[in-house]
């Protein structure tokens, strides 16, 4: 009695509210029947509010935050492109880091050193399996370009060979202690450890591919196989660079600091910062554990080692080109031996260090009237077994970065020597375009490293003895780089689930800053208008 006047007492104040009215329950209800109304409703409210949630984060792509995804195959200069970001949003932080990039740039001039005294090893043993094929360095497996593999050529006599291995022998020291500092105390293999991203699923775990997201499972890019008969590639691998762990690149991840140990571990003793302002520390030099000093005692025979002409000779006829890599730092031996080396800002732009799992960069970028808007930009792995991790981030992109490194041409994969490096990144790119889910993505392509394209062509590498399908045309940079732009913007014509998707093609040499700022300006403002076009529509 009691519960009926209450009931009828506030179906009478709820009169005046029609939805609250048309929501109370039918005053004759049974038990089950609550039950199951409960129920829907527990159920009506989960759908709700999942509702809301997505609601609340697509406001939040669009407003607050703007998220980059940097892709492209190994060594495509993914990672050299978000060093450019900093350096052009965040210098003072870039170049608070220069001192930490020591340790990378020793230890690639070491390794093109130790290289170098591979390929003038007198005898060779013919490599039998591929095994640790991940491990070898890019600029060690080459291309024969007659056919004939280098190896199997009989090379040049270097006269000072021995007396050249006796005097660095102090490097071969000196790269295990530089590998083992920079390396991740859990996998035994030269690590960087920048930011990653605690939300993401599948990060760098390539045995869950498809682990699920938002309770969906994740997409994946799917690399069709390629027909290698199509390229006469004719791979070759430096023995001396095989199951060596030694030969593993350095690489970067995220949890691990990498930097760490050049601030504090490299000498015993203690360093402190320059400044208050400052991570950079001073006085390295005159700690005797610094690997400067070995550096340094070494500075000599290493420039007469990469002037010597019979070294060149060897080089040339091994198709080692080390100008490719990080080989770069070869030039420089002095500046960089010298005790009180630091990094310049090209040094740093140069400085190579693999990727592993997805490291994520954060930016406040201010652009007109549009203040502090917040630019997550991820920088991912670009190895085979790497991509797995690539997908989970594509859901709530608003733009993808793409670099194809268009003078790798005449290169093969160092995880995989059956596949042309050109190949690669062009079915990478086809199915990165054809990808629906991205169907609404802004996409730029850099074909990148043109500054070395343009000297592999000067120096009479032919198209068409790589790619047969370039024919007679002309073997001249515009030609060449004209050829690759139509080729790349074929597939995204001929494959996007979106037409009206705008592609934006540049052709970049991103160790350039100056001309890389440019085009990271327009890029920037690209995404910013495109940004502002998506917050109008929510
Ligand atoms: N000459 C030249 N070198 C470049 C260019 N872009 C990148 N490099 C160099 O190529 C090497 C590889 O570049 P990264 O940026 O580390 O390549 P990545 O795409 O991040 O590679 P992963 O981390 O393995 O996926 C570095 O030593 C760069 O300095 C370029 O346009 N020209
Ligand atoms: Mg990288």
């Amino acid at each position: 009695m009691r519960k009926n006047s209450t009931s009828s007492i506030t179906r009478r104040r709820n009169n005046s509210d029609p939805l609250a009215a048309a929501l109370l329950p039918p005053p004759n209800e049974t038990e089950e029947e609550r039950y199951a109304r409960l129920e829907a409703e527990t159920e009506a409210k989960k759908k709700s509010d999942s509702i809301d949630e997505m609601i609340q984060k697509d406001r939040k792509k669009s407003r607050n935050e703007v998220k980059v995804l940097l892709l492209g195959q190994s060594e495509s200069g993914k990672s050299t492109t978000l060093k450019q970001f900093q350096l052009l949003h965040t210098p003072s932080a870039f170049h608070k880091e220069r001192i930490a990039w020591r340790a990378v740039i020793y230890l690639n001039l070491v390794r093109s050193i130790r290289r170098i005294l591979d390929a003038l090893l007198p005898e060779e043993t013919p490599v039998e399996d591929h095994e640790d094929l991940d491990s070898l360095e890019p600029a060690s497996i080459i291309i024969s370009s007659n056919g004939r593999p280098p190896s199997a050529i009989s090379g040049t006599k270097v006269s000072n060979y021995e007396l050249y291995r006796r005097r660095l022998e102090p490097l071969v020291a000196l790269e295990e202690r530089l590998t083992h500092l920079l390396s991740s105390p859990a996998d035994d293999e030269p690590v960087r450890l920048g930011k990653q991203p605690v939300t993401r699923e599948g990060l760098a775990d390539d045995s869950s591919p498809s682990s699920p997201r938002n309770g969906r499972p994740t997409p994946t890019i799917v690399i069709p196989n390629h027909d290698s008969s199509r390229y006469p590639v004719t791979p070759v691998v430096s023995p001396a660079a095989t199951k060596n762990r030694k030969n593993k690149e350095v690489t970067v991840q995220g949890m691990h600091n990498w930097k760490k140990p050049f601030y504090l571990d490299l000498g015993s003793r203690s360093k402190s910062p320059k400044n208050a302002h400052s991570n950079e520390i001073e006085g390295w030099w005159e700690d005797p554990n610094d690997p400067c000093h070995t550096l340094n005692a070494c500075a000599q025979t290493m420039i007469q080692l990469w002037q010597d002409p019979q070294v060149r000779k060897r080089l040339e006829e091994k198709r080692l080109r080390l100008e490719e890599s990080s080989g770069f730092f070869l030039d420089e031996i002095p500046r960089i031996t010298a005790k009180m080396f630091i990094p310049r800002d090209e040094d740093v732009l140069k400085a190579r260090l693999k990727t592993m799992g997805v490291v994520e960069h954060t930016f406040l970028i201010s652009s007109g009237t549009n203040r502090g808007v917040e630019w997550k930009i991820y920088d991912v792995g670009g190895a085979r077994h790497q991509r797995q991790a690539w997908a989970p981030y594509f859901d709530d992109v608003n733009a993808i970065i793409f670099l194809a490194p268009i003078s790798a041409f005449d290169q093969v994969l160092a995880e995989d020597p059956r596949v042309n490096r050109l190949e690669d990144s062009l079915l990478l790119w086809k199915s990165l375009v054809s990808t629906k889910l991205l169907s609404n993505v802004n996409i730029m392509l850099f074909l990148n490293k043109c500054d070395l394209l343009r000297a592999k062509l000067d120096t009479g590498v032919r198209l068409n003895q790589h790619m047969l399908s370039y024919g007679d045309r002309s073997n001249d940079y515009d030609s060449v780089s004209n050829y690759f732009r139509n080729k790349f913007g074929a597939l995204h014509q001929n494959f996007t689930p979106n037409r009206e998707r705008e592609l934006y093609i540049h052709f970049t040499s991103v160790t350039d800053t100056r001309r890389t700022s440019l085009i990271i300006s327009n890029v920037r403002d690209i995404i910013i208008k495109a940004n502002l076009r998506s917050l109008k529509l929510v």
